[in-house]
């Protein structure tokens, strides 16, 4: 029996409705396989833990997340409770830091069933390697004095071996997919670290002699993504233009509630953690129709992290069969529930299961 010990943080807003919906998805899938197991430990974690300790996280959180195979999260943000910076460095930044979950990978892929936004969407299916621990994203700086003098001082930090890690990663999946990498850069109007971005991937790519390369300035990549997203394979990005490259990813697919990602420990001495791209759209909040898919889909992900591929693409083959047939929340222009598409979901892995037998 292998046993994996997932340490669940739902967080805030549809975070609550999601992780659920996709507990008894995994649940599902841990009947189907046999040998499988899951114990789940449910952590509250959230802006209105904040209210109630000060904290978004004991300190002894990270001591106590240590143990587990994985982390699965759903989303944090409450911004009328706490300001958007003090609940996400709390909790969500601070995991990714303390386990070195240094690349957040994150796919998005023309789904059958969905309506792209785009005229001619073609059959696009690309992975963003988002660099997950420095550059934009960086505690260097501060704010001084009031008034007309006011100022604050936001420094982007791009060390080479962070730089070099997330690049080589990229490579190392674009050998196996289709053998491109294409590099996010702004080397024309940020000075200092994006030739830098340049130089490291030229250096990267060396040792990486049948593999591709493009570099886009990520002005003219984010509208290509938009206007020819099946040109692109795996595409490398600093923390800043991944987050944004991967909510037009998002969007492309139909919404931004289907994307999923992984925050990656690469270097195996800590545990990753899986939560979809999406944030706790407090505009929907409470109504049970935020689409559960990204969060199933990262699930998925955790999956295939753990070496159960081939029930992961099951996973992802029957998700995308139940959008097919219409099971869908209104942000895809249905009409079903979190839960109604979720159990579905449950459903049909079952069902197929029967069928096979
Ligand atoms: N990784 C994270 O936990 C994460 C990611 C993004 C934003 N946030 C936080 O979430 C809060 C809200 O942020 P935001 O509004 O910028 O982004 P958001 O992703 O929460 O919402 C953007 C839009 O997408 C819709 N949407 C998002 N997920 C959906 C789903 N599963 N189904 C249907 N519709 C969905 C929302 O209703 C909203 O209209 C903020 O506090 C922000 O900091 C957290
Ligand atoms: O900026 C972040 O990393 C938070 C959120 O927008 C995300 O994409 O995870
Ligand atoms: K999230
Ligand atoms: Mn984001």
């Amino acid at each position: 029996m292998k046993h994996f010990e997932i340490a669940v943080i739902p967080g805030d807003g549809i975070g609550k409705e999601v992780v659920p919906a996709s507990l008894n998805v995994l649940n599902t899938i841990a009947e189907l396989h046999g040998g499988l197991k899951f114990t789940f430990t449910e952590f509250p974690w959230s802006c209105e833990y904040y209210l109630e300790h000060g904290v978004m996280m004991p300190e002894s959180g990270i001591d106590t997340l240590k143990n587990f195979n994985a982390i699965f999260l759903g989303a944090v943000g409450h911004p009328q409770m706490v300001p958007d910076h003090v609940s996400l460095w709390g909790l969500l930044i601070k995991i990714r830091r303390a386990f070195e979950q240094s690349v957040n990978i994150r796919p998005a892929k023309f789904f059958k069933g969905l309506r792209s936004p785009l005229v001619n969407p073609k059959d696009f299916d690309l992975i963003v390697v988002r660099e997950n621990s420095e550059g934009e994203y960086s505690e260097a700086g501060g704010r001084i004095h009031s008034g007309e003098d006011e100022m604050a001082i936001q420094n982007a930090i791009f060390t080479r071996k962070g730089t070099e890690r997330a690049m080589r990663y990229a490579f190392d999946l674009a050998g196996q997919r289709s053998k491109h990498v294409t590099s996010a850069t702004k080397s024309n109007g940020i000075v200092h670290s994006m030739p830098f971005w340049d130089e490291v991937f030229r250096d990267v790519h060396k040792d990486y002699s049948d593999i591709e390369t493009a570099s886009y300035h990520i002005d003219a990549l984010a509208a290509a993504f938009v206007t020819k997203p099946e040109i692109f394979d795996v595409i490398v990005a600093s923390n800043l233009f991944g987050d944004i490259l991967t909510d037009i990813g998002g969007a492309i697919m139909g919404s931004i509630g289907i994307a999923p990602a992984a925050n990656l420990n690469v270097n195996g001495k800590y545990p990753s953690m899986f939560e979809p791209v999406h944030g706790s759209a407090p505009d929907i909040v409470g109504k049970n129709i935020a689409n559960p898919i990204g969060q199933i889909w990262t699930a998925k992900m955790m999956l295939d992290h753990f070496g159960e591929a081939e029930l992961g693409q099951r996973l992802l083959d029957v998700i995308e069969e139940v959008t097919e047939d219409q099971f869908k929340t209104p942000d895809i222009g249905g009409e079903y529930t979190t839960n109604g598409v979720a159990d579905e979901i449950c459903a049909r892995l079952l069902q197929n299961e029967a069928v096979s037998k």
